[in-house]
C-alpha cells in the first residue's frame, strides 16, 4: 500500500504554463501556425508532461504484462489458455508483433510475469513479478483479493519508479493474457454503468454464439461480485486481471514520475481507466495510441477525454498500438527540438 499511497500523493495536474511555453516555441517555427496539427498536440504535452521543451534522450520502453485468466474456463477466448504461455516465450525470441513494431520505433520491449500460470523458472529476459498464478474464476467469484490487487498495481508502480531512475523518455503499456478482453469489458461496465451487450466484443475472434455466452458471463460476474464503482481498487480486484492491475500501477506510477505512457489498445485503456478513476490528473499524462476495433473501447476513451492517435483497425493488443503511436509523437517532439525558427532560417513571418 506504501508505494500506492505515494504515487497517488505525488500525482500533480500539469502546469498549463508549460503547454503555452510549448506552443509559444512551436508558433516560432517555419510553418504556418497550427499547421503540423495533432504532432503539435503531441510536442505541446509531452513537453507539459515531462517538463522539457528540449529531451535529451529517446529511451522508449514498452511493458508487456503477462497473466491469466480464471474465467477462460467459460469458453469467453477463441483460444485455448496455454497461449499465453506460449507467446511470452514468443516475446522473449523477438517473434511477436510487438518486437517487430517495437523494434521498428527502436522501443525496447521488456515482458513482465505478472500472473502467469507456469513457472518460468529463471527464463532470461522475463522480468519475474508474479502475484499469483493467474486470476479465480470471476464469474463464480472475485477474480483477486483486494491485497493481489493492490500488490499487482505495485508492480507496475515500481516498473514506472525504475524508469524515472533509467531516464526512459517515455512509457508504452501492453499486455497478452487470453481471456483479458472480458475482465476489461467487465471493469468499463462497472465504472460506467453502460450494458454489457453494448461493451463487449469478439477478443481473438469468437462466433456469435461464443460472444452470446462472454456477454451472459460478463453479468453473470457483476452480479456476482457486486463491484463498487466508487472503489476502482474494488472493481479491479473483483471483475480485473493481474496484467490489468499492472498496466493500471504503471500508468499511475508513470504520472507520479512524469513520464508520458503510451497506453495500447482495449485491455491497456483498462487499466488506465482504473488509474484515472483512483487519481483523475491521470488522465492528463496518458495517450491514447489507437482506437481499437472492441466495440467497448469508445466508451473507455471517451470517460478518459482522451483522443486516440491512430485508427488503424487493430486488435491485437501486446503493445503494438503503443508502439507505433511512440513513434509520432516522438516525431512531433522533434519538431519542437529540432526544426528551424523563421529567425534562424530567415524566412519570412505570416500576418493572420
Ligand atoms: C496468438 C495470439 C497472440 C496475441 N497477442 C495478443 N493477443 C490478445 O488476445 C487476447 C485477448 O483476447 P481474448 O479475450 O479473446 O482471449 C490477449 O492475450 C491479447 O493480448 C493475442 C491472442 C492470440 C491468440
Ligand atoms: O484492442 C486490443 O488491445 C485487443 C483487442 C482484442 C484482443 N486483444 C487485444
Amino acid at each position: 500500500m506504501k508505494l500506492l499511497n505515494e504515487a497517488l500523493s505525488k500525482i500533480q495536474p500539469v502546469d498549463p504554463a508549460l503547454l503555452a511555453q510549448a506552443q509559444a516555441k512551436l508558433d516560432n517555427k517555419t510553418k504556418p501556425i497550427g499547421s503540423l496539427g495533432r504532432l503539435e498536440e503531441f510536442a505541446r504535452r509531452y513537453a507539459a508532461i515531462s517538463g522539457t521543451l528540449e529531451p535529451s534522450t529517446w529511451k522508449k520502453v514498452i511493458f508487456t504484462f503477462a497473466a491469466d485468466h480464471g474465467v477462460v474456463a467459460e469458453g469467453v477466448s477463441a483460444f485455448p489458455k496455454e497461449v499465453t504461455v506460449q507467446m511470452v516465450h514468443n516475446f522473449l525470441a523477438g517473434g511477436a508483433g510487438v518486437n517487430v513494431l517495437a523494434n521498428h520505433v527502436r522501443a525496447e520491449v521488456l515482458v513482465v510475469d505478472i500472473g502467469v500460470d507456469h513457472d518460468f523458472g529463471d527464463t532470461p529476459g522475463l522480468i519475474g513479478r508474479k502475484i499469483a498464478r493467474g486470476t479465480r474464476n470471476l464469474a463464480q467469484g472475485p477474480a483477486m483479493t483486494r491485497e493481489e490487487a493492490i500488490a499487482a498495481l505495485e508492480v507496475g508502480i515500481e516498473l514506472a519508479n525504475g524508469c524515472k531512475k533509467e531516464g526512459i523518455a517515455m512509457a508504452g503499456t501492453g499486455e497478452m493474457g487470453i481471456g483479458n478482453t472480458t475482465p476489461s469489458s467487465a471493469i468499463v461496465a462497472a465504472f460506467t454503468g453502460r450494458s454489457v451487450a453494448d461493451l463487449t466484443h469478439r477478443g481473438t475472434g469468437i462466433n456469435d454464439s461464443a460472444l452470446n455466452n462472454k456477454v451472459r458471463v460478463i453479468e453473470q460476474a457483476l452480479a456476482v461480485n457486486r463491484p463498487d464503482p466508487a472503489d476502482p481498487i474494488d472493481v479491479l480486484a473483483k471483475v480485473g486481471g493481474l496484467e490489468i492491475a499492472g498496466i493500471a500501477g504503471l500508468v499511475l506510477g508513470c504520472a507520479a514520475n512524469r513520464i508520458p505512457v503510451v497506453v495500447d489498445g482495449f485491455i491497456s485503456t483498462a487499466g488506465a481507466l482504473v488509474a484515472s478513476e483512483l487519481h483523475p490528473a491521470v488522465k492528463e499524462y496518458l495517450f491514447a495510441a489507437h482506437q481499437s476495433v472492441e466495440i467497448g473501447h469508445a466508451v473507455m476513451l471517451e470517460r478518459l477525454g482522451a483522443d486516440p492517435i491512430l485508427d488503424l483497425k487493430m486488435r491485437l493488443g501486446e503493445g503494438t498500438g503503443a508502439a507505433l503511436a511512440m513513434g509520432l509523437i516522438e516525431a512531433g517532439v522533434k519538431i519542437l527540438k529540432e526544426m528551424a525558427t523563421f529567425e534562424e532560417a530567415g524566412v519570412a513571418e505570416g500576418e493572420y
